[in-house]
């Protein structure tokens, strides 16, 4: 079998670094340790060889706001690549009414093209019997533990608290994982209203219709749910302060709360919304939105300190034109942005050239994290004998400016224009094919595979366990009085 070594390199992981080769020979490692021979060699001299990235939020060709997002599996994954990302992990989406299987089936159609490997979360957009039953055989035969409840999109996506909490009560029994948009759905509908009547019809108002309190209120609400129902918690896309106290005074009371920033609210704040050239601020319509510096301090702070664990990117793209859908509507801007490219460099750049984080926590909130909330760890997310070869050798001295006309993107236009970055891919390997090499673009569509997901990981079973241990219980007694009638 042909062999193919990463040599000279520093080996990453989320709690080592070291110097050794590492030999690849069917899309798996197959060794690591000095001075290793094969048939083809990438010269990594100087450069950290990690676990490539894991992105578990992406839209790629995703119906919403009356459109399609415009990255697809084959854009979006070759953008992923490029960056270093070696799996994303997409949202099978079931219009109301629709069977999840059939949604599945949708998803696996439009998947045929990717360049990497990913897998879905499945989306609960509405709740009846069919739904219930269908959960199950999602997880035991479709490989997915993962089910999204939107809080917000009145009238399109959203859940309501009971069904919300009918829906974690199915995933505890099934051993899944909920994630929730934490968004106070009703209250952001009202507000728009509000702004549109008052004429504040302009991009800005987006940001004013979705401000941080409700974010912090929803996310509160969900992981008071997900602890009724005795099911761990996965926030996505978490934005502020208030989002992140919750899900951090949560951790502290015992309870498993996971927390998403992702690199857009890390790096780009809301002074965007107030750019004088609606397009530009329309391309960055996203919810939740854009937040203020100390918003950013904190997820930062998340980060390094443990009580935030994955920064994704919601990777949702669409065109100027399609946001043109909302010139003098803010509401029909189609909310979404892209990042799946410029996550990993972002972050390094912003993250470990500041000293915000160590390489080993670059490691962990890009990819190994979540292998495990995911339950595809070691699989996915490491740098071990016998895990996937999807691996990214990291130049930590390349640099370049990001634009829009470089990018592998489909959009015409790039959220991050003009950011210097520093620390980029000098080779992706997805399953041992090298599909980035110096800078040029190998990859191949169809290459990437479906990663099925066990459900009942290691939280589950303790979650439910303790469940157990602490339920409510008749006490038994010795004598009963008479009853006084
Ligand atoms: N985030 C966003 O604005 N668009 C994608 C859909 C979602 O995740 O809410
Ligand atoms: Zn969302
Ligand atoms: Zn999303």
């Amino acid at each position: 079998m042909a062999s193919t070594v990463i040599k000279g390199g520093t080996v990453v992981t989320a709690d080592l670094t070291y110097a050794a080769d590492v030999k690849v020979e069917g899309g798996v490692i197959t060794e690591i340790g000095p001075n290793l021979t094969g048939d083809t060699l990438l010269d990594a001299t100087g450069c950290y060889v990690m676990p490539g990235g894991i992105d578990p939020h992406t839209h790629l060709e995703m119906p919403f706001m009356g459109t399609y997002s415009t990255d697809d599996f084959e854009s979006g994954t070759r953008a992923a690549l490029s960056g270093g990302t070696t799996m994303v992990v997409d949202f099978a989406l079931p219009s109301p009414g629709q069977s999840l299987l059939e949604a599945i089936q949708m998803w696996d159609n439009k998947s045929t093209r990717a360049n990497c490997d990913y897998s879905f979360h499945m989306a609960i957009t509405w709740w009846g019997e069919q739904v219930f039953n269908e959960m199950e055989t999602v997880v035991r035969d479709k490989g997915i533990n993962t089910f999204k409840h939107f809080m917000a999109y009145k009238g399109a996506l959203m859940v309501d608290d009971d069904e919300m909490y009918s829906s974690f009560k199915r995933c505890a029994e099934l051993g899944a994982l909920p994630l929730v948009h934490a968004e106070n759905g009703d209250v952001v509908a009202q507000l728009q209203a509000q702004l549109l009547a008052e004429g504040n019809n302009g991009p800005e108002a987006h940001a004013y219709s979705r401000p941080a309190k409700v974010e912090g209120e929803a996310t509160n609400r969900a992981i008071m749910i997900a602890d009724m129902a005795g099911v761990p918690l996965y926030v996505v896309h978490t934005s502020s302060e208030q989002a992140h106290e919750a899900i951090r005074r949560a951790r502290q009371n015992g309870m498993r709360v996971y927390g998403e920033p992702l690199i857009q609210h890390l790096t780009l704040d809301d002074s965007e919304y107030g750019h004088h050239d609606w397009d530009h601020a329309a391309r960055r319509v996203m919810s939740p939105p854009f937040r203020n510096k100390k918003h950013q301090d904190s997820l930062w702070h998340g980060l390094a300190a443990g009580s935030l664990q994955v920064v994704a990117t919601d990777h949702c793209a669409f065109t100027t034109e399609q946001k043109r859908y909302g010139v003098g509507d803010f509401t029909k801007i189609p909310n979404g942005t892209g990042g799946l490219e410029d996550r990993m460099p972002m972050l390094w750049t912003y993250g470990v050239v500041t000293g915000r984080l160590t390489m080993n926590e670059f490691v962990a909130v890009t990819s190994t994290n979540i292998a495990k909330i995911l339950n595809v760890y070691p699989k996915k997310g490491a740098i071990l004998v016998g895990a996937d070869a999807d691996i990214v050798v990291w130049d930590p001295k390349l640099e370049k400016t990001i634009t829009a006309e470089s990018q592998q993107s489909a959009i015409d236009y790039n959220v991050f224009e003009g950011k210097e970055i520093k620390g980029l891919p000098r080779f992706t390997l997805t399953r041992g094919l090298v599909s980035v090499e110096d800078g040029e673009i190998k990859t191949r569509e169809g290459h990437g595979e479906f990663v099925a997901r066990e459900p009942f990981h290691a939280v589950n079973k303790a979650l439910s366990k303790w469940k157990e241990v602490t339920a409510p219980r008749k006490v038994q007694r010795t004598g009963i009085p008479a009853s006084g009638v």
